[in-house]
């Protein structure tokens, strides 16, 4: 997707709904310094963070420049160039089953002053984003919640979990293939010059990823405020194949009291091959004097129970909904993906907000391609006997990336499949070869 992120005009609902509060919802010249600072301001305030120091407001001035930017602004408050309300969206790669990727619009800090909250400013937000999403022609909206309760009358379901993984450092006798390669401990600077490529072939090996800005490369290596203590304490590796070839990285730091032994956390690893992946895993649950492993954002389906002798040397934690879909196009977004299985599936989707509702015709290949057709519309065929199933657009973001079984929102009630055998035939269909999974917050 290419286009001019400011160019899109404000949506004129949201302007109209908040200036009848007496508000003023603006785009943010994210060149304007004093302003895009006002707006990051508010970004920390609105998530309960720290006041920012120069060097984060720095860099989040790079990160918004990228961004769509919008505010709300209050101009009775005392001091009104802070907005009440923030968010911030563009457009992403998400990747789907089958090694592809889909357009989506990545939403992020939605924030509404505690002065002004539960008077629909982040509703109005939130829909005028949806309108955005439209308006570049992305076939879904993503994003990472603060609260599961939010985002769901939106139209956005979790679609793919997360959890920490926690490995019991004396229980880990690896039994799993030496790697043909090796790790070796790098800069990180140098490591960044790579690091975009490889952290690209990573996220496309797994549906729920979505495409890695450069800020995030920099504050995942340490090198937003390199000084500081929280960059000081991370330390990179790199895996190289065979040939010397990167095939990925990982970032770590040891979280310890001083002479006990340490706990090795990550939330950053990288691996573009299963080699690189298995390899990475192996040099963090095999460090001496720490007592285990912590590995953040963690897939729900790590192969890492399989590499070890002892899989109880595997405890998980904190498994949660992470990433969240709100498909806009499903014509779009289901051709995009491959699936599991040949077969016809009808598929009406109901939408509050109008977006995604319809009569859809998925027709499967044997090789997994699809094709998608609208069968409500003028001109469009009949669906006739295809077995099919209903759902609202929520149930359907949450099966997208085959997270989410169809057979069990069938059993939660929340989608009707028009025979029990149309449940199985959906559930074949939606399996991707991989768990669906996101491993960064945006
Ligand atoms: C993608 C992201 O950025 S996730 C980050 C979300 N932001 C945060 O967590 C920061 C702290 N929270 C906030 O800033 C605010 O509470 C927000 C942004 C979550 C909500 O802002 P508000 O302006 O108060 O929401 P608004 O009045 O528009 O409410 C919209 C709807 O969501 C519901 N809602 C709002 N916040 C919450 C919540 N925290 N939990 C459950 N429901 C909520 C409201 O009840 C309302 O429901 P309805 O319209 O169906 O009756």
């Amino acid at each position: 997707m290419s286009f001019d992120l400011r160019g899109i005009p404000l949506d004129a609902t949201a302007v109209r709904t908040l200036a009848a509060k007496g508000l003023e919802y603006r785009l943010v010249d994210t060149d304007d310094v004093a302003a895009a600072t006002a707006w990051i301001e508010a970004d920390f305030r609105g998530f309960h963070h720290a006041r920012p120091r120069q060097v984060s407001i720095d860099y989040d001035l790079g990160v918004i420049a990228e961004r769509r930017v919008q505010g709300v602004y209050d101009s009775s408050i005392h001091d009104p160039s802070i907005p009440v309300a923030t968010v911030s969206s563009w457009p992403t790669g998400l990747s789907v089953p089958g090694g592809r990727s889909v357009d989506a619009w990545a939403v992020s800090s939605v924030t509404v002053s505690p002065t002004h909250r539960r008077r629909g400013i982040a509703r109005a937000l939130m829909l005028a984003e949806l309108e955005n999403a439209r308006a570049v022609g992305a076939a879904l909206a993503v994003l990472t919640a603060s609260e599961a309760t939010i985002y769901g009358r939106f139209g956005y379901a979790p679609a793919a979990r997360a959890a920490t993984v926690h490995v019991d450092r004396r229980r880990t006798h690896w039994i799993g293939p030496d790697a043909p390669g090796r790790v070796h401990f790098v800069d990180a600077a140098d490591l960044r010059r790579i690091a975009p490529a490889l952290a690209r072939r990573a996220v496309a090996r797994t549906p729920g990823e979505i495409d890695r800005w450069p800020g995030i490369l920099d504050r995942a290596l340490g090198l937003v405020d390199p000084d500081g203590e929280h960059s000081r304490r991370r330390r990179v590796v790199r895996y190289d194949d065979e040939h010397g070839n990167p095939q990925g990285f990982a970032v770590f730091q040891v979280v310890r009291e001083p002479n006990e032994p340490g706990v090795v956390e990550f939330d950053f690893l990288a691996a573009a091959t299963d080699d690189a992946e298995r390899a990475l895993w192996r040099f963090l649950v095999e460090q001496d004097f720490v007592t285990g492993v912590r590995g953040l954002l963690r897939s729900v389906d790590e192969p890492l129970p399989w590499l070890l002798e002892d899989p109880r040397a595997i405890s998980v934690s904190d498994v949660a909904d992470h990433l969240w879909v709100r498909v806009l196009d499903p014509v779009g977004a289901l051709a995009s993906r491959r699936y599991g299985t040949a077969g016809t599936l009808a598929i009406e989707v109901s939408d509050p907000q109008g977006h995604a509702a319809g009569r859809f015709e998925l027709v499967v290949d044997e090789r997994g391609r699809a094709e998608v057709e609208r069968t409500d519309g003028a001109g469009a065929t009949a669906a006739g006997s295809t077995p099919g199933i209903r759902l609202g657009v929520h149930e359907l973001g949450a099966i997208f990336l085959g997270g989410v079984r169809p057979s069990v929102l069938a059993r939660a009630g929340r989608l009707t499949p028009s025979t029990p055998r149309t449940a199985e035939l959906a559930d074949r269909m939606f399996l991707g070869q991989r768990t669906p999974h996101l491993s960064i917050w945006f």
